[in-house]
């Protein structure tokens, strides 16, 4: 078996690496302890390779990393990923955007609740110098004071939540949401930056880029309250460094709370040698819960976009993913899972690709059928010559054939993705939809209504509706020691079609055998 070398470049949780060290087809080199030239010398036999913040992927990696065809950041912030040196390369690269979420929330409140009581002061007082003096720390009320929100997505907008139990008052600056995201909640919205300036605390939520970088500095700073506490758990440099150093050290910012530095690790940061600022290194997503989490998350990720299958959460595709709503991406997700799956059922050469779209996805059709496109052809091509920028042309020059529809008659479901491949022997039309945000299931198999996730080792076998099929499936796979995990069956009118979900990878011999049973019309395997 050919196996995918996946580099784990930063510390992630142990049960992401488990998964790694746990699955057949996957060389896992864990590189976290080396040093980063040591690095570039394991990096080059990466297929995949997941990072963290602490390692930059430029240039110098990247020519490293002669194999590399996908990078994982395990968290949400790419900052320290070029992502156009990535995508020249045809490296398609993700992230874990929500996994971390609370923990930077939670983290935002306790650098919040420390400046406002003078935590910093207090606890060296008692701790450090022995000394008992009440009377020295005053601090102040979150209740009543006015915050500052600026960038109202994911973490912004569940700051503000937790302010307002806080009974805080909750204004929010992001030119990119509509203004119920945040009215809806109960937070005031303003386009007029200055209007957050005049908060009493002011915290910074969005990404590090061109328009972010020191979004706050000394004009703006001169425009704020005296004695204003600034917050800071997203990335260093939003706060423009030197103009926080100063008013800091002049007194008009009381306090600031600081998780991010410019330049990390930032032992040796100015900012260290005032003592009005609490401050983290940089442990936002530290907590056990979400490390967990994205290190699983970012592990299966690898494994999936090692084996070509999927590439979730890309951010350097040919399409903008900025212009994509959230609920479009979980049907991306799903079509190309679909596409990858209905291809497998037969290896025949594929004649044509129809996606079928209903409800509000339908206009994406065109980025959905670049996604079927993948699908399709990772598997029946060899998966390291196919990403999203060249499938339609490798598609194109093998004369397969695109077709996209808009359905607008009402199935039940809100959205519904519908995906024909007619390949030389036979038609498969797959359909699927996506419940509570992000659960992805196939909801029809060759007309055939089902429930089934898009996942695992797949028997689909059509047969004639007579009594005792299941039993003589079940003893067969018993009889050659492939366990069942699920089973399926859907009842047409003289035929019915039955979804065996397995542990066990199926040999061409087992699929023979069950194709043989005098009840099975045909019979088909795939695994995603
Ligand atoms: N300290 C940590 O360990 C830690 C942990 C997680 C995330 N983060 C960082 O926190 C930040 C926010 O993460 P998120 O998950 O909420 O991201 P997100 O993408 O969900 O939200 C970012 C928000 O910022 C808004 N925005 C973009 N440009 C803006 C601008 N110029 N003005 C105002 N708003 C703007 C966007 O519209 C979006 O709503 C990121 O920088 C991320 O890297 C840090
Ligand atoms: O953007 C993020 O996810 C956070 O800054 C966490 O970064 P880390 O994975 O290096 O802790």
């Amino acid at each position: 078996m050919s196996k995918h070398t996946i580099v784990v470049c930063d510390h992630i949780h142990e049960d992401g690496l488990n998964i790694l060290k746990t699955t057949e087809d996957i060389n896992y080199v864990y590189a976290a302890d080396i040093d980063k030239v040591s690095l570039l010398d394991v990096i080059k036999d990466a297929d995949v390779a997941i990072t963290r913040s602490s390692t930059d992927v430029d240039e110098k990696f990247l020519n490293a990393a002669t194999n590399l065809k996908a990078i994982i950041r395990a968290g949400v912030g790419y900052d320290n990923v070029d992502m156009e040196a990535c995508s020249k390369r045809g490296i398609i690269a993700m992230n874990v955007p929500t996994a971390n979420t609370i923990a930077a929330v939670e983290l935002t409140m306790a650098h919040m609740l420390s400046c406002m009581r003078k935590f910093p002061y207090a606890h060296n007082q008692l701790k450090n110098e022995r000394i008992w003096k009440r009377e020295d720390w005053y601090g102040n009320e979150l209740f009543g004071k006015k915050l500052g929100v600026i960038g109202f997505g994911n973490i912004g907008h569940r700051v503000a939540l937790r302010a307002k139990s806080f009974e805080m008052d909750v204004l929010t600056y992001d030119p990119y949401i509509p203004s119920t995201k945040a009215t809806d909640l109960g937070v005031e919205y303003t386009t007029n930056f200055d209007d957050i300036l005049a908060c009493d605390i002011i915290t910074i939520h969005t990404p590090k880029n061109q328009e972010t970088i020191d979004m706050i500095g000394e004009n703006e700073i001169a425009k704020m309250k005296d004695g204003v506490i600034l917050i800071n758990c997203a990335r260093g440099g939003l706060y423009n460094e030197e103009a926080l150093y100063n008013n800091l050290k002049s007194g008009k910012i009381a306090m600031a709370g600081i998780d991010v530095f410019k330049k990390e690790p930032a032992t040796d940061h100015p900012l260290l040698d005032l003592n009005n600022i609490t401050v983290t290194a940089h442990l936002g997503a530290n907590t056990k819960e979400s490390q967990k989490k994205i290190a699983t998350q970012a592990a299966e990720n690898a494994i999936e976009s090692a084996r070509g299958i999927a590439y979730p959460n890309a951010l350097n595709l040919p399409i903008d993913e900025n212009k994509i709503p959230s609920f479009v991406k979980p049907y991306i997700e799903l079509t190309q899972k679909i596409a990858f799956l209905s291809a497998q059922l037969d290896k025949s050469a594929i004649r044509s690709i129809s996606v079928c779209a209903q409800g509000e996805i339908k206009e994406y059709l065109d980025s959905l059928s670049t996604f079927a496109t993948v699908g399709a052809l990772t598997a029946s091509s060899d998966k390291d010559e196919i990403n999203y920028v060249n499938a339609k042309f490798i598609a194109e020059e093998k004369g397969i054939k695109f077709d996209t529809c808009e359905i607008n008659h009402s199935s039940g479901y809100s959205n519904k993705i519908t995906i024909t491949i007619t390949t030389e022997k036979r038609v498969n039309t797959i359909s699927g939809t996506v419940f509570d945000d992000d659960v992805q299931r196939i909801v029809e198999l060759d007309g055939f209504d089902f429930d089934i996730e898009p996942k695992g080792k797949m028997i689909m076998m059509r047969n004639n509706d007579v009594p005792g099929v299941i039993g003589q499936v079940g003893k067969l796979l018993g009889d050659n020691n492939i366990n069942i995990s699920d089973f399926r069956l859907a009842r047409g009118k003289n035929s019915a079609l039955a979804v065996i979900l397995v542990d066990e990878s199926i040999s061409h011999k087992v699929l023979e055998q069950i194709n043989n049973l005098e009840a099975a019309i045909s019979v088909a395997y795939a695994e995603i």
